[in-house]
């Protein structure tokens, strides 16, 4: 059932905010599965509360790990010995379809995995080869992609894999997290053309280093993890940096100012890099110990981009492009018709729907800016595309979101956040 239409305000000032964002997905994520398998109780401290990471913490649960939700929002981890869970519903979690194969691997028993529909058509295929490789017995239709079934034997061979990881970084990624209690540990080679996203698989090495577990990640496209113990956690999640581009944009579409506090000095986050973009988008970002400030100029500058290392960004940057001063180009993004949705097709299609002259390139977009006019904006159960959708409102009335709840896969408070943003914005009469 599609959740509501949600009309995107128009700003008609500039905003000056100060935006406080909710924990990073991509470190709950990865805090959660390390936890699962750490010898002793983990604590972590502002996780993100949302879609992707319930369904995460669902699927723990599920196996056999304890996560208690306490007071204030924080989770204690407890592990337990893993157990075939039944079922796992994925949903449209990335993280969660390409993280958790493994744990059931390592559990007794089978764990049918499912999801969404939109999730059924997200790349699988390296990661059920590469299990397969490493000795896990896994029942599917040979399509590459969910559902499939994987019969835990309570222990997991591991070794040495190949796989081609160009259309997801979170293929090594998962295979990483979970190598530790492999018998053997792994050792993930890389076959085939550019991985993307890589911050994400070094967010992983870093997380996994954290928890003791020695990582060798010395040659370009290969990756080796000890077989060792994890040792419990009690980490602070850093801010979502992707789910900050669009409230940060927001400055630069008014010509106002946003201040994000508790942006960290130093990140593996992809999402880091929407300093750079909007840098070069023609705002002024300045990095202190109170955080992240980024205020508008006059004009938003067509820029030519490559994104295949912060590809998460890509929704809203094409939103800033749409209302920039010249046109832009988005690269090194082919991987992305593989995400939520058909991400390049998708934003194509909306943005072209509200009058912007947008192109599909083989990796990526074209944006030539054009007179906008509102429209009913589609949202195909992609969170992005509800962000990008509220940029292009600030500036364009009659932007209609539909199915804006589709924005709880990683910020189900975004709405609020973003009325809040706009309700502290100066007024122009002032
Ligand atoms: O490991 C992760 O947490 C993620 C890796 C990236 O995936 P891709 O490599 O598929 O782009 C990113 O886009 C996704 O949102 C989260
Ligand atoms: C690609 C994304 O998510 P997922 O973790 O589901 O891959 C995203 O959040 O932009």
């Amino acid at each position: 059932m599609p959740s509501p239409d949600w009309s995107a305000p128009s700003a008609d000032g500039p905003v000056d905010a100060r935006v406080v964002l909710p924990g990073s997905k991509s470190l709950t994520n990865r805090y959660l599965v390390l936890a699962a398998l750490a010898g002793d109780v983990s604590r972590l401290r502002a996780p993100l509360h949302a879609r992707d990471t319930h369904l995460m913490v669902a699927a723990l649960r599920a196996l056999g790990v304890d996560v208690e939700d306490v007071p204030g929002g924080d989770w204690l981890v407890t592990p337990g010995p893993l157990a075939g869970a039944g079922s796992v519903d994925c949903g449209l979690a990335g993280n969660v379809m390409r993280f958790v194969p493994p744990l059931a691997g390592l559990a007794t028993g089978a764990t049918r995995f499912d999801g969404d529909a939109g999730a059924r058509r997200r790349p699988m295929g390296p990661v059920l080869g590469a299990l397969r490789t490493l000795g896990v017995r896994i029942e599917d239709d040979g399509a590459g992609a969910l559902p499939f079934t994987v019969h835990g034997a309570g222990h997991v061979r591991g070794g040495d894999v190949t796989i081609d990881a160009s259309a997801s970084s979170q293929f090594v990624s998962g295979l990483l997290l979970s190598a530790a209690r492999f018998d053997e540990g792994v050792t993930v080679h890389h076959d085939g053309k550019a991985v993307p996203s890589l911050p994400h698989i070094e967010m992983t090495v870093e997380t996994l280093r954290d928890a003791g577990v020695v990582v060798d990640d010395g040659d370009v496209h290969t990756w080796r993890v000890e077989p060792s113990e994890v040792n419990a956690l009690d980490v602070q999640v850093e801010p979502d940096l992707s789910n900050a581009a669009q409230f940060l944009a927001a400055a630069l579409v008014t010509g106002g100012r946003v201040h994000v506090p508790g942006w960290p000095q130093y990140t593996t986050q992809g999402g880091d890099a929407v300093r750079e973009v909007l840098d070069m988008m023609g705002a002024e970002v300045v990095l202190d110990r109170s955080g992240l400030t980024v205020t508008g100029t006059d004009d938003i500058l067509g820029v030519d981009i490559d994104l295949h290392d912060s590809s998460e960004l890509t929704p809203v940057v094409a939103s800033l492009a749409a209302l920039a001063e010249g046109p832009s180009v988005i690269r090194g993004v082919a991987h992305i018709r593989g995400h939520e949705t058909d991400r390049l097709t998708a934003l194509r299609a909306e943005l072209t729907g509200l009058g912007a002259e947008v192109h599909e390139t083989e990796d990526g977009l074209r944006v030539v800016p054009r007179p906008l006019h509102g429209n009913r904006f589609h949202t195909y159960g992609d969170h992005r595309m509800v962000m990008a959708a509220a940029v292009l409102g600030l500036a364009v009335p009659g932007v209609v979101v539909e199915d804006v709840g589709t924005v709880s896969k990683t910020m189900p408070e975004f709405t609020a956040l973003w009325e809040r943003m706009l309700a502290e914005r100066v007024p122009t009469d002032v």
